[in-house]
């Protein structure tokens, strides 16, 4: 059986990183999905702006949707402080075991869970079975029309609290246009645009940062 462009990213991953160290991990992927294979990490460029909001936010606890191959799960895990967790949920069982590895390559599976499942049916379970009180850092850069919804659904799980950090993927391609209503012009919600360009590629992309205000 022909091996998925994922389990081609972690070959190179495992052949051409320095074990245990992120940045090496980072530059690998850019640079096979740059060269070789497109794939939808969010990649070095927008990559700048997640890192910047990270190190804003230094998050104790901090939730990513949408794990895929681990690329930004190594970006932000690389920033925590040395007590700090990152959750990442991911929903398609192949990628699981490929992010896990990447995680691992870079060092940081002390730092990084992946909870595999629909996030709509992980949220609502985050307090009780992962003992987490409230979110600092929520990184959306999973299914685009289930940034909404399980926005909405991390307000009613009590999981965020007044100054809790949302920022959002894909905000013009593929697009989430139901999420930008959400969060904008919504006095619970602070927002900032941060224009970029889609991963890899020169048509344009945004990323959407919106504080939670209580
Ligand atoms: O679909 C994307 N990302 C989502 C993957 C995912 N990985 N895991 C999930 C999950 C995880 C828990 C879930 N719980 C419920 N749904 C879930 C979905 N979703 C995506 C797509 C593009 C893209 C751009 C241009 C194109 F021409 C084609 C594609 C670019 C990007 O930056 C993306 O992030
Ligand atoms: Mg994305």
């Amino acid at each position: 059986m022909d091996q998925s462009k994922e389990q081609r990213i972690l070959n190179s991953v495992s052949y051409n990183a320095i074990k245990g160290d992120p940045e090496s991990v980072l530059a690998c992927i850019d640079k096979y999905c740059s060269q070789n294979e497109w794939a939808m990490n969010v990649g070095d460029e927008k990559g700048l702006i997640l890192d910047k909001i990270v190190k804003e936010a230094d998050p104790t606890v901090a939730l990513e949707l949408g794990t895929y191959c681990g690329y930004s799960a190594v970006r932000i895990a690389r920033l925590l402080k040395p007590n700090a967790r990152l959750f990442s949920i991911e929903f398609n069982a192949e990628f699981v075991p490929i992010a896990k590895e990447i995680i691992e390559i870079a060092g940081l599976q002390d730092k990084v869970t992946i909870l595999e499942g629909h996030a709509q049916d992980i949220i609502p379970r985050l307090k009780t079975q992962y003992n987490m009180d409230t979110l600092d850092f929520v990184f959306l850069d999973h299914w685009k029309d289930r940034y909404a919804p399980d926005t909405i659904l991390l307000e009613e799980c009590g999981l965020l609290r007044k100054g809790s950090i949302l920022l959002a993927d894909n905000i013009i391609f593929p697009g989430a246009p139901d999420f930008l209503k959400h969060v904008r012009n919504n006095i619970h919600y602070e927002c900032t645009h941060y224009p970029s360009h889609l991963e890899y590629m020169k048509a344009p992309d945004a990323m959407e940062k919106a504080v939670y205000l209580g």
